[in-house]
């Protein structure tokens, strides 16, 4: 039997979704959910079954007040999806700096899986999502020792075209499945595909996986499948 501490660990279950306001959080998980464009609420919590998983994804109002109380919640989170206007480069600043100060150095959110995701690729001039990774390792040292605490990864996406969204929410479910099976992969994890090219002003396509990617996702299948394998327990 475990003390209220292991409890508390192994209780983890939820994904928080932040961000600033108009990211597009809810519009993003409104649509994974309804297949729908969301106009009416601003604040969903819904369960999504991803990559042979059912994850629940609590989004929360981006209300500049609220979001440094959001941290009750992370003792129950066991993975952030922190979506950024990537069209708004005035406040990609104080969006990076929130993720930083309220996610990444806070001791609770540690073992835990962190995807960004620069959303509104559809806008042109969006910032792509190699400018975005860069703009954050500026703001946080990822070769630190408590850079190693997470999974932190960026992905570039557009919830008015639906492109790239799917293919992140898998990434992420995958990431998961990697940190449960004992098999975390820690700090900065590259970009996939061509998201880190940005060939004469225009920005890569989101849905190619170079081939490292695969071979590690082969591989990963291959450990999961595996009956003699024993699942770790990584927190
Ligand atoms: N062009 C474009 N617009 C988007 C995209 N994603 C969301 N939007 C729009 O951005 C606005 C804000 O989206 P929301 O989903 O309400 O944003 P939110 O992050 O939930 O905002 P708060 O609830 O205030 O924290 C809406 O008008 C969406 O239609 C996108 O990928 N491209
Ligand atoms: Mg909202």
């Amino acid at each position: 039997m475990g003390n209220s501490f292991t409890k508390r660990r192994h209780n983890r279950d939820i994904i928080l979704m932040q961000g600033l306001s108009n990211s597009g959080k809810t519009s993003m998980l409104f649509k994974l959910r309804f297949d729908e464009e969301l106009q009416v609420v601003d604040s969903l919590r819904e369960s999504i079954d991803i990559h042979g998983m059912t994850l629940t994804f609590w989004d929360l109002y981006g209300r500049e007040k609220e979001r440094p109380m959001i941290r009750i919640y992370y003792s129950m989170t066991k993975g952030f999806i922190y979506v950024i206007d990537s069209s708004d480069g005035e406040q990609l600043d104080t969006a990076l700096e929130e993720l930083v100060q309220y996610i990444l150095l806070d001791e609770e959110t540690a073992g835990t899986v962190v995807m960004v995701l620069a959303n509104k690729q559809d806008i042109p001039g969006a910032m792509t999502a190699l400018e975005i990774q860069e703009a954050l390792k500026e703001k946080y040292n990822f070769s630190s020792s408590s850079a190693s605490a997470h999974t932190v990864f960026v992905r570039a996406c557009s919830v008015k075209t639906m492109e790239g969204v799917n293919e992140a929410f898998e990434d992420f479910a995958e990431q998961l499945q990697l940190r449960d099976a004992g098999k975390v992969r820690r700090g900065l994890l590259p970009l996939v595909g061509d998201e880190g090219d940005v060939k004469d002003g225009k920005h890569g396509t989101f849905d190619t996986k170079d081939q490292k990617e695969s071979l590690a996702r082969a591989k990963v299948k291959k450990f999961l499948k595996n009956p003699f394998c024993l699942f770790k327990v990584t927190e």
